[in-house]
């Protein structure tokens, strides 16, 4: 059914693909009442709300940009007369954090997990060549049990707030794009590619899933159109002489056509873009195309001013050509799956993704002030009800965006508190079950904070290579006393130098809460002069361990958090302002990175 399908809609001549994004109906349900009084059907004094967007930040109360529970889209919608035959379905790209779907007054489905899409399939709730209605129930409550984790209080004048074990806003909503999807009864429900490459040759290894037993025929052209490989059967290999393959910051995309031919007639076609190149982990070196490759990027966010956490292509434009402008190769899709735009993006330009999903805040929050868990996150009572949604989002996440150049590796996790006995079989059962997920085999990881060091994990053998989130200068060792941080961390990359692990290190996160235009001589916190000075302090570090293979500080730009007495406004650890300007870092690194060779 659509239900399992997550490829990207597209529009051709056996499918369509149209947008509901604009402005829906929407209205807040504390009471949870809404199912019980008709609200499927229709929504009473509704407000207009824009889709795809957070609500938060649009309202002027606290009340309503704070609220925690059940709320309510609606939207009416047109289904033509030539939808007759087809499979008709409605696909959210993300609904945050979960959805009820209603079509004209009937439950469709429910969905958990606020950044991963999802379809529910209409074809028999529609009517066709009339107007039709879709309401979604969504709830944004945390929970220890759910992704990402928290948990959600109520106050004593009745209100619900989220108390998030994670250092971003709870923006909430329908983040990103609607559509009303039409495939053929006989589809193309998946595809998966692997590679071989050499200068002189590349092979394409493809499989298709297909809800039909018609045949399958495949193609490749390159950038002109030209056909450049055919192939016929479920499985095969495409094999391209003298290929164009698909490197860093220089992308090349050829487009894959798969079609479904019964009886000598074409009954459905999909089309995608693909890059032709091979990720590989060979000692302590991270390999593209049999070559090392250097990380140079950022943690990021889907952040930006009015839409929240919602996807917005202008926002991704401007972040990738700040990326190629201070010399970035890499990001990391902290602490989320993004928009399947953001990949197809770094697809076309080049840029490597570690892509991670929502098991963010497993953890006493690494800074108390968010007002996590003082206890080892595993020991707690709801860990069975977690894996299952945790290994869920991992299958959707790694099925979604298997098919990217852009996606490097898979971090299944952001600092989970792996120094205690029972992240042990956790862990053992999430690498177990994600082992073959990838048809790619991509390296999986996930990140490892202050409290995960050598001498104290006991998850190090999971990892393919190491993800170090590291705070000496900011969150301890900070200030004056910042030469202490450096030796600190000077002493935990010793052991890891003198052990016999030989896999790559990768600073996903490391970095100093600046206010831009605050200067200070000598530094003090919060002036940019500090933020370089970490910076610097970090680089000098990284230049002394062949083993570290990435550096990417935190943020690429400022972003929204809860408030409260360690935040201004958000977290300021940006390199980029919240409006996407420089501060005097960017500069800094822009020197730095501009001036190392690729294959530093
Ligand atoms: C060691 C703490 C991990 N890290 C998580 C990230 O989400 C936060 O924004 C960042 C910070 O506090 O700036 C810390």
């Amino acid at each position: 059914t659509m239900e399992k399908d997550l490829l990207y809609p597209v529009t051709n001549a056996y499918r369509e693909d149209q947008k509901l994004d604009g402005l829906w109906d929407f209205k807040f349900d504390p009471a949870s009442e809404g199912e019980a009084n008709g609200w499927p059907t229709g929504l009473e004094d509704p407000i207009k709300m824009p889709v795809p967007a957070s609500f938060n930040d649009f309202f002027t109360d606290k009340d309503a940009r704070e609220y925690t529970g059940d709320f309510w889209y609606l939207k009416k919608f047109f289904v033509p007369n030539y939808f007759e035959g087809k499979k008709v379905g409605i696909r959210f790209g993300a609904a945050t954090h979960r959805a009820k779907i209603f079509v004209n007054g009937q439950e469709i489905r429910s969905h958990e997990g606020g950044f991963l899409p999802f379809t529910a399939d209409i074809t028999d709730a529609i009517k066709l060549g009339e107007d039709n209605v879709v309401a979604v129930k969504i709830n944004n409550e945390l929970h220890r049990d759910a992704l990402p984790a928290g948990d959600t209080i109520t106050l004593k004048n009745g209100k619900k707030m989220a108390k998030p074990f994670f250092d971003f806003y709870n923006y909430s909503g329908l983040n990103r794009s609607v559509h009303l999807v039409a495939i053929p009864k006989e589809n193309i429900e998946d595809y998966s590619t692997t590679y071989e490459v050499s200068n002189d040759q590349a092979t394409v290894h493809y499989s298709v899933e297909a809800d039909s037993n018609a045949d399958v025929k495949v193609s490749l052209a390159d950038e002109d159109g030209h056909v450049v490989a055919t192939a016929t059967g479920a499985e095969g290999d495409l094999v391209v002489e003298n290929p164009t393959l698909w490197q860093v910051r220089d992308a090349y995309l050829y487009t894959i056509k798969i079609k479904l031919v019964q009886g000598g007639t074409v009954v459905d076609e999909y089309s995608d873009e693909i890059g032709l190149r091979t990720i590989e982990i060979k000692g302590h070196q991270i390999l593209v195309n049999h070559k090392p490759v250097y990380l140079k990027g950022f943690g990021r966010h889907e952040d930006s001013i009015y839409a929240g956490r919602a996807f917005d292509l202008n926002v991704e434009r401007r972040d990738l050509n700040l990326m190629k402008w201070i010399g970035a190769n890499s990001y990391r899709s902290s602490h989320y799956p993004y928009d399947e735009q953001a990949y197809k993006f770094a697809d076309r330009e080049g840029i490597l993704i570690t892509d991670e999903v929502p098991a963010v805040g497993f953890k006493m929050a690494a800074a108390s002030f968010l007002g996590g868990l003082d206890q080892s996150f595993f020991d707690g009572d709801w860990i069975d009800d977690l894996y299952k949604k945790h290994i869920d989002q991992v299958k959707d996440m790694i099925k979604r965006d298997k098919n990217h150049p852009s996606v490097l590796a898979w971090s299944l996790c952001n600092e989970p508190d792996t120094s205690s006995d029972s992240a042990v079989p956790y862990f053992t059962k999430l690498f177990n079950d994600s082992a073959d997920l990838d048809p790619e085999k991509r390296p999986r990881t996930f990140t490892l904070n202050e409290d995960d060091t050598f001498e104290t994990s006991k998850c190090l053998k999971f990892p393919d290579f190491y993800l170090l989130n590291r705070y000496p200068g900011w969150y301890h060792k900070w200030g004056y006393e910042i030469s202490d941080g450096e030796a600190g961390l000077r002493a935990e990359l010793d052991e890891w130098q003198k052990s016999d692990i030989d896999k790559p290190i990768v600073f996903s996160e490391y970095g100093a809460d600046t206010e831009p235009g605050l200067h200070k001589l000598p530094s003090i916190m919060w002036s940019e002069e500090y933020q370089i000075e970490l910076l610097e302090m970090f680089n000098r570090v990284f230049d002394s361990y062949d083993f570290i293979r990435g550096e990417q500080p935190w943020n690429l730009a400022d972003f929204q958090t809860v408030e409260g007495n360690m935040r201004v406004n958000g977290n300021k650890k940006g390199i980029f302002t919240r409006d996407r300007q420089p501060k005097a870092a960017a500069f800094y690194l822009r020197k730095r990175w501009n001036s190392l060779p690729l294959d530093y």
